[in-house]
């Protein structure tokens, strides 16, 4: 008797993980955690960032993980990945494929800001269809953000109001933006528990599965736990969905809009100069972001006398800092933060109040 293989549609495609997430939700950090992880699969990791200067790229180049080298990670600066699918993403993807040794699976960072179902959509692009499979899209979310009320105005009442009327009136960019994400996803990574207590948790999922309702994508959330993104890579990395196949469940505010527009958010550099004291600018810069809604700060700093370059890491008020890589011999110590805010943000206040 003989045996014929029944071939899935998927079959012999490699597979891609896009990892959505609102800004400075932990995307770079469960990218992070999964490279150390990877035990010798060949990762190809392809990045984007809103603004334009690439803080994750560096990031995660200075983990000094064997498993990611310089050619393993591409990253397409400034601009919406759905924007620029011809002319940057597709070559990009075609670029790792034609390598001698092409990555067994690829990991798309998308930018905090970016409505992740375009750029599923773009895997039906002639030159990369036969070749690429989406595997899963991940959400990530900020356990604490989400708890504070940062992407729904009380977790509580958006629960009750979605199981009552089926419907919500809409909706800040913010809102938007997270619900997007969510509504796309396949499997939704809620990180920071560290940050929350049980009760907090508990309104996040519920909050989250009250967007998913709400937004009508008829699908159940796949809700995991994380702190510091360490998710298990077998179950993140193998989903299995086949998501460019599965547009019609995944409804997007993109959908509404004819193509649609970059108004809602801004993004600039300050440069601030050396900074002797790590802790008094962390104050300076949680006062700031306070002051001005300043929704994500990340950059590097030069300490005058250490032999490291500072990273500093601001997600809302939450400013985090610490010592990352030596100073190369070649590069020029600057300071440098890439400031992220809704349209409005004070350009010329925040610089004055941080230069
Ligand atoms: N306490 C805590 N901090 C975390 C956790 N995960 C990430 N962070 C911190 O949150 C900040 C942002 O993390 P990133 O991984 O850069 O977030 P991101 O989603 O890649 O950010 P963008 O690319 O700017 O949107 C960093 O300071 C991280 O160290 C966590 O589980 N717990």
């Amino acid at each position: 008797m003989t045996h014929r293989a029944v071939l899935r549609p998927s079959a012999g495609k490699t597979p891609a993980t896009v990892i959505t997430g609102f800004l400075g939700a932990g995307k770079t950090t469960l990218i992070r955690s999964l490279l150390e992880q990877a035990g010798g699969r060949r990762l190809a990791l392809i990045i984007n960032e809103f603004g334009d200067v690439g803080i994750d790229g560096e990031i995660l180049r200075a983990c000094g993980d064997p498993t990611c080298t310089e050619d393993d990670v591409i990253e397409l600066a400034n601009g919406c990945l759905c924007c620029t699918v011809a002319d940057d993403f597709v070559p990009a993807i075609e670029k790792l494929l034609s390598r001698p040794q092409p990555p067994e699976h690829i990991i798309i960072e998308t930018s905090g800001l970016a409505l992740p179902k375009p750029l599923v959509q773009a895997f039906h692009w002639p030159a990369i269809k036969t070749r690429v499979t989406v595997d899963g899209v991940v959400a990530v979310v900020d356990a604490a953000a989400a708890a504070e009320g940062r992407f729904a105005p009380d977790p509580t009442a958006l629960a009750a109001q979605a199981a009552e009327a089926g419907q919500l009136d809409h909706e800040t960019p913010v809102e938007e933006v997270f619900e997007d994400q969510l509504l796309c996803a396949d499997l939704i990574v809620v990180n920071k528990t560290d940050l929350v207590d049980a009760a907090d948790l508990a309104k996040v999922e519920d909050l989250i599965r009250a967007a998913m309702a709400e937004g009508g994508t008829g699908r159940e959330a796949k809700i995991l736990r994380a702190s510091n993104g360490k998710v298990d890579p077998v179950v993140l990395l193998g989903v299995g969905a086949g998501a460019e196949d599965d547009l019609a469940n995944r409804p997007s505010h993109h959908d509404e809009e004819e193509g649609h527009d970059h108004d809602d958010f801004t993004s600039f550099v300050v440069e601030l100069g050396p900074q002797p004291d790590p802790a008094a600018l962390a104050k300076t810069l949680e006062r700031v972001a306070a002051a001005h809604g300043v929704l994500r700060l990340k950059g590097f700093i030069d300490v005058p006398g250490k032999p490291m370059r500072l990273l500093v890491q601001g997600v809302g008020t939450r400013i985090q800092t610490h010592f990352d890589r030596f100073w190369k011999p070649d590069e020029p110590r600057r300071s440098r933060l890439v400031v992220i805010g809704e349209t409005g943000l004070d350009r010329d206040a925040v610089t004055a109040a941080l230069g």
